[in-house]
């Protein structure tokens, strides 16, 4: 009896910690170790699952979480954590008839190398701060979508801001400012053009590079130069050139997403006018980042206009 619902199902694994090292001499700049939490989820034509008790196309989620290690130790050459997704995103849709597609979204525990008598350490690493992630979707007709981004970018200046010239009603307390501290934690996500498996590069394409030369140039433009940095009329502005700055430097990236939580440090003012305890003079804040204004906004390329 045909029922009168239309059912859309998905599954797989999550929280799939795998970590690979590759081995090299210290002479080729020693060994190589990732650290990364994938999660895979397949659509998969195994309706009957759901609606009985016929398991018959159900490739196991266990089956799922086993391929991410098989598939880890047959890559015996460094692989970005971005091709690793496209490895297991293809070998879900391509081996079983019956999965459509496939997500991979990888988060990376940053293993960092550490130097030593300012010598880089042939098999030492440390944990750093911020996180790359990336979200690859791969279609059975090879059709592709590759997501990154970086999670948890701590910035700060602590001058060369400002904020003047806002809607002022009987709401507004904030007095205009020319100096303040600036502080937020970038959340950026890109989105490379590749959109067909047929379409990735044959050389092995460094996202990882790529990801390295995002955060240098997101950092560069939120600071501007070491000795004079650069003045920022709001956060919303900075944002902005950011992201516009990551487009224009990399054509191989078609639109990126920033969030930039504004983590305020208040001027510490006690005491009465007439007696005060602590007057502020730029110099003594109370951090704090509850609440915190939030700015987002994302920047697309556009195509170039064919001539
Ligand atoms: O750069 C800023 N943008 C805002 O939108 C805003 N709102 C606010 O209270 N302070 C700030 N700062």
């Amino acid at each position: 009896m045909a029922e009168n619902f239309q059912l859309q199902g998905r599954h797989g694994k999550s929280r799939v910690r795998v970590s690979r090292v590759w081995r090299r001499p210290a002479a080729a700049g020693g060994d190589v170790i990732v650290e990364w939490n994938v999660a895979v989820s397949i659509v998969s034509d195994c309706l009957p699952s759901y609606t009985s008790s016929d398991n018959s196309a159900i490739v196991a989620t266990d089956s799922i979480k086993n391929t991410v290690y098989v598939k880890a130790k047959e890559c015996t050459e460094v692989v970005s954590m971005e091709e690793f997704a496209v490895i297991l995103g293809r070998h879900f849709t391509s081996l079983y008839p019956q999965v459509s597609e496939a997500t991979v979204t990888i988060v990376e525990r940053p293993w960092e190398r550490v130097t030593v008598d300012g010598k880089p350490h042939s098999h030492g690493f440390k944990v750093g701060v911020e996180k790359h992630s990336t979200e690859v979707i791969v279609k059975k007709s090879g059709s592709l979508r590759i997501n990154s981004g970086i999670q948890g970018y701590s910035l700060l200046k602590t001058t060369q801001s400002g904020f003047e010239g806002f809607v002022t009603d009987r709401y507004r307390l904030l007095p205009d400012t020319r100096e303040r501290i600036v502080a937020t934690e970038v959340t950026a996500w890109w989105r490379y053009p590749f959109e067909h498996v047929s379409q990735l590069p044959s050389k092995p394409f460094c996202f990882t590079q790529r990801y390295q030369d995002v955060k240098k140039v997101l950092a560069e433009t939120f600071f501007g130069p070491p000795d004079v940095g650069v003045y920022s009329p709001s956060v919303q502005n900075t944002l902005y050139l950011m992201a516009k700055e990551v487009l224009t430097r990399f054509p191989d990236i078609s639109s990126v997403q920033l969030r930039m939580p504004n983590l305020h440090f208040l001027p510490v003012n006690l005491g009465s006018k007439e007696a005060p305890l602590v007057k502020f003079a730029d110099d003594v804040y109370l951090p704090t980042d509850e609440p915190h204004g939030t700015i987002e906004a994302t920047l697309i390329s556009r195509p170039m206009s064919k001539l």
